[in-house]
């Protein structure tokens, strides 16, 4: 982590821009695209320009040096002007490259939609087909379809499009596949959608922007493609031309004079290449990650720009204290504060409880200890974190990637997406201990295991070859909180550990981070939503709203004498048993009252 200067608004990394700045923030993108435009506007404003016909020879003039008088690239073979058969020549090469795209874009899409969506034998035949169809060099298959269909420039396109039809449907059915089962999908259908319904409202809209990533990476492709077909005389048939056969008519002068052939291979390389430029680009800006800064980022550091460097605590200072905390994200020029000037301490042994609705900041605060926050957009921008009466955040990099799952570890929401599905559970575990400690994969394994059996999971051994998916939500708590033990840490961060669980399991999970506490003397920052949790095991409570701490106390002392009125109404939401229509009677007034808070 480092103390960095605030990056201009026009960086990438300064949090959500738009598409345009997006694109523009990439240089090559943006070479790409005035190239690109360049070569588009003259060969669009070819029929006004006051070039000579294409098309007439001049014998007396033949292949005439560039710069010749009426000639600025000179003339090929037949006296005809180069300048004037290239500008030409570059519209037809663009409009065919882009048709075939178009063409291969459209039926391939549409197989891959079709296959990935309908699945089973429907698909298995489909991609048989597509291999088949794969498994021919593409410029030999070209060249059979070209000689089936006879020579000619829509004969090529034609047969540029099929060829490419595969790769589009390959792409396209492994997207598909990727969602057809996802939760939007199936509540589509569960709320009675058709197929084709599904189909072209919930898949194709997350399917378009490969589409169109695809088709921004092949079209120059394509332009290449066609060219080939057409140097080869199965293209472009006289007297119309494009730039491969304008290559190909050049190949017999290439010693005598090289600027007939050498004219349109620079136009084909300035053309394909401000394409591919220009579509790598499309492709980074339709990526959400990239957006959010995600793809620049190093590493998980959090950007530290605080005006004022704290002070180090004196001794008997508590186990962890924050002071004035405040952590925000980037957007554009703007910083919005999601954690305001927030202050607690925790000490050895103690569970502190961090209360709020969703969205009040508790992530955050949590994860700014020890520079989790996402960088960009996410900026501490005042205050410390004192761990041991040391500011972690002015410490080096690497201490403070030393104190993470060492001295500070994290036991996070749902272990179903913050375990790595390849890898068994006792792996995981095992890999967590060799982070922070010397030793050889057997006694971390054995280690492991007995992480295992401490945090409740029978059969151990056994188990601890098992994948995360075959295990039950609640195991995979243990295994995350196991994780959280292996290096016998001083705080244990638990955001919201049984949110994901039914009642039953969160009891068991929270007796289990109790007994933990007691036995090993672990400080606890309990992050949740109910106050019943924080009834449970809390010692005292933060209660926070909208990035703010506004009450905190001992916990007893709190729930029977709530001072703030949002504290009220968290403590009024936690439903007593047997109580009933009571209950709503009590609750109603706290959140209809004319002075209530939103
Ligand atoms: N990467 C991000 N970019 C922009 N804003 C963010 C980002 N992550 C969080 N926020 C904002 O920070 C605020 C606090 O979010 P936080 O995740 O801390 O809430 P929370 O109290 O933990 O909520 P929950 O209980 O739902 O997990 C929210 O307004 C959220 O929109």
């Amino acid at each position: 982590m480092s103390e960095t200067a605030l990056p201009s608004a026009a960086a990438p990394q300064s949090g959500r821009l738009s598409s345009w700045q997006l694109l523009m923030a990439n240089r090559l993108a943006a070479v790409g695209l005035f190239a690109l435009s360049a070569i588009l506007l003259i060969a669009i404003l070819a029929p006004i320009l006051p070039l000579p016909d294409p098309d007439i020879t001049d014998q007396p003039n033949r292949l005439l040096p560039p710069l010749s008088p009426g000639h600025l690239l000179g003339t090929d073979h037949l006296g005809r002007d180069i300048l004037s058969r290239l500008i030409w020549g570059t519209q037809v090469s663009i409009l065919v490259g882009i048709s075939a795209t178009a063409i291969a874009a459209l039926i391939g899409s549409l197989i891959g939609l079709s296959a990935g969506y309908v699945g089973g034998k429907a698909d298995n035949i489909m991609m048989r087909l597509i291999d088949m169809l794969m498994a021919f060099p593409y410029i030999l298959l070209a060249l059979a379809i070209v000689a089936v269909l006879g020579p000619g420039l829509l004969n090529a396109l034609y047969a540029i499009a099929v060829v490419n039809i595969p790769f589009f449907a390959r792409n396209i059915r492994g997207v598909t596949l990727s969602i057809r089962h996802s939760e939007f999908v199936d509540a589509a259908r569960l709320s009675g959608k058709g197929h084709l319904a599904i189909l072209f409202t919930e898949v194709l809209p997350n399917v378009l922007p490969v589409i169109v990533i695809t088709m921004s990476t092949t079209v120059g492709w394509m332009i290449l493609e066609t060219a080939g077909l057409s140097f080869l005389g199965l293209g472009a048939q006289p007297p119309t031309s494009d730039l491969g056969s304008m290559l190909g008519q050049g190949r017999a002068q290439l010693f005598t004079a090289p600027h007939v052939s050498m004219v349109p291979g620079i136009m084909i390389f300035l053309l394909v290449m401000s394409i591919n430029l220009l579509g790598d680009g499309i492709r980074d800006v339709l990526d959400p990650r990239l957006r959010s800064g995600a793809l620049n980022r190093p590493m998980a550091v959090t950007t530290i720009d605080r005006a004022v460097k704290p002070e180090p605590r004196k001794a008997n200072a508590a186990l962890l204290e924050v002071a004035n905390l405040e952590t925000g994200f980037r957007s554009g020029n703007r910083v919005n504060a999601a954690v305001k000037g927030v202050s607690f301490s925790l000490n050895k042994g103690e569970c502190l409880g961090l209360i709020g609705e969703s969205g009040s900041g508790k992530s955050v605060t949590a994860l700014s200890l020890l520079g989790l926050v996402a960088s960009p957009p996410g900026v501490i921008s005042n205050g410390a974190v004192y761990l041991d009466g040391e500011d972690v955040l002015s410490q080096p990099d690497s201490q403070i990637v030393a104190q993470r799952g060492g001295r500070v570890s994290y036991v996070f929401q749902d272990p179903l997406t913050t375990l790595h599905p390849l890898f068994s559970v006792g792996d995981q575990i095992a890999e967590a201990i060799t982070a922070h400690q010397r030793m050889d994969g057997k006694t971390a394994r054995a280690q492991a295991v007995e992480l295992m059996e401490t945090v409740g999971i029978r059969d151990a051994q056994q188990r601890a070859s098992a994948y995360p998916h075959e295990l039950s939500g609640g195991q995979r708590q243990r295994i995350g909180i196991a994780m959280a033990l292996a290096n016998d840490p001083d705080v244990i961060i638990a955001d919201e550990p049984t949110t994901a669980l039914d009642v039953t399991v969160q009891a068991r999970i929270l007796e289990l981070l109790q007994k933990l506490r007691r036995e090993r003397g672990l400080a606890l920052l309990l992050i949740t939503h109910d106050f019943g949790v924080v009834a449970q095991i809390c010692d005292r409570v933060a209660v926070m709203k909208d990035g703010e701490i506004v009450e905190q106390g001992e916990t007893s002392d709190v729930l029977r004498a709530p001072q703030h009125a949002y504290t009220k109404r968290l403590i009024a939401c936690v439903p007593e048993l047997g109580v009933g229509r009571a209950f709503l009677d009590k609750v109603r007034p706290l959140f209809s009252g004319k002075g209530a808070e939103a």
